[in-house]
């Protein structure tokens, strides 16, 4: 069975960090393994409190699993400091570690703000040029490249920079602004579209989190990255529309839609 390693929050609302990564990995037929930054506080209508683990720890953390089971592929989610975030950069350059997706994750979905200021400049430094993918949405992707995403153009025009400026592949997620749910992935110096219809559903607690999850578990089974953000995109795009209705505010997907049998029956 191939192996995956999310880096990544708890939410104890279940709907998105290391649990959303956990329930897509499964899903996606891939062992999933955790190294947890923090303990979030949360739930479908907001956080409440951060807890991180200190930097050493998550530094044990990683020595266990690296030392052990090795994955065949690292998502990187939130990491609220920039001790925690040169330690994960020290760890995974220490053990070659291969497949590696980041979503800087910034500013949550209810609002929350989940990295101080000046870990996002550490995180440019230390944790993107070790990425084979960096996957921010459309407000992050203006924090990264200084610029105001307004168009699908604009959108290529910023992927292009940040793929050039870390030498990565660049997934642009249009789905919180612009046109419909289009995602743009730019990756050795072209670009390609992948269309998804806006799903009419208020509960996209966590849509991040899955995406990347379910792109890291493809590349864990060995497809290409275009191939793995294809079948990605089809995966939330399923979650989505199961229609899942949970909590007072933006509540979570069903990441579980594709997975029906004589277990998941109810009595
Ligand atoms: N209403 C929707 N219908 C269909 N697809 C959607 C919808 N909302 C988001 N998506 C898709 O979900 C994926 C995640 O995109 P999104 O922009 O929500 O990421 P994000 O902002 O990082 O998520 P998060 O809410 O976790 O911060 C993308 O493929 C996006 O196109
Ligand atoms: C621990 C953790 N990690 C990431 C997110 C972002 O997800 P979303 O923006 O969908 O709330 C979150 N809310 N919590």
């Amino acid at each position: 069975m191939k192996t995956a390693l999310t880096i990544a929050g708890s939410d104890s609302s279940g709907g998105a960090g290391i649990q959303a990564d956990i329930k897509t990995m499964m899903a996606n037929g891939v062992y999933a393994m955790s190294a947890i930054t923090a303990l979030t506080a949360q739930n479908t209508t907001g956080v409440t409190a951060i807890q991180n683990v200190t930097a050493e720890f998550l530094g044990q953390e990683l020595d266990c699993i690296f030392t052990d089971i090795f994955p065949d592929a690292v998502k990187i989610g939130m990491v609220s400091e920039s001790d925690r975030i040169h330690m994960i950069a020290g760890k995974l350059r220490q053990y070659r570690a291969k497949n590696i997706v980041v979503d800087p994750v910034m500013v949550a979905t209810s609002g929350a703000r989940l990295i101080s200021e000046e870990a996002v400049d550490v995180l440019k430094e230390e944790l993107f040029p070790l990425a084979d993918l960096l996957t921010p949405n459309i407000p992050e992707t203006e924090v990264l490249t200084g610029r105001k995403i307004k168009s699908a153009d604009d959108m290529i025009e910023a992927a292009k920079q940040i793929s050039e400026q870390y030498h990565c592949a660049v997934l642009c997620k249009g789905g919180h602004k612009l046109n419909d749910a289009n995602d743009l992935l730019y990756v050795n110096g072209t670009y390609q579209w992948f269309e998804g219809k806006r799903i009419d559903n208020p509960n996209t607690h966590g849509t991040g989190c899955t995406l990347s999850s379910a792109i890291t578990s493809n590349l864990a089974k060995g497809f290409s990255m275009v191939e793995s953000v294809n079948r990605a995109k089809d995966y939330i795009s399923g979650a989505l529309a199961a229609m899942l209705d949970l909590g007072k505010g933006s509540g979570p997907m069903d990441h579980g839609f594709a997975i029906k049998n004589s277990y998941t029956e109810e009595a």
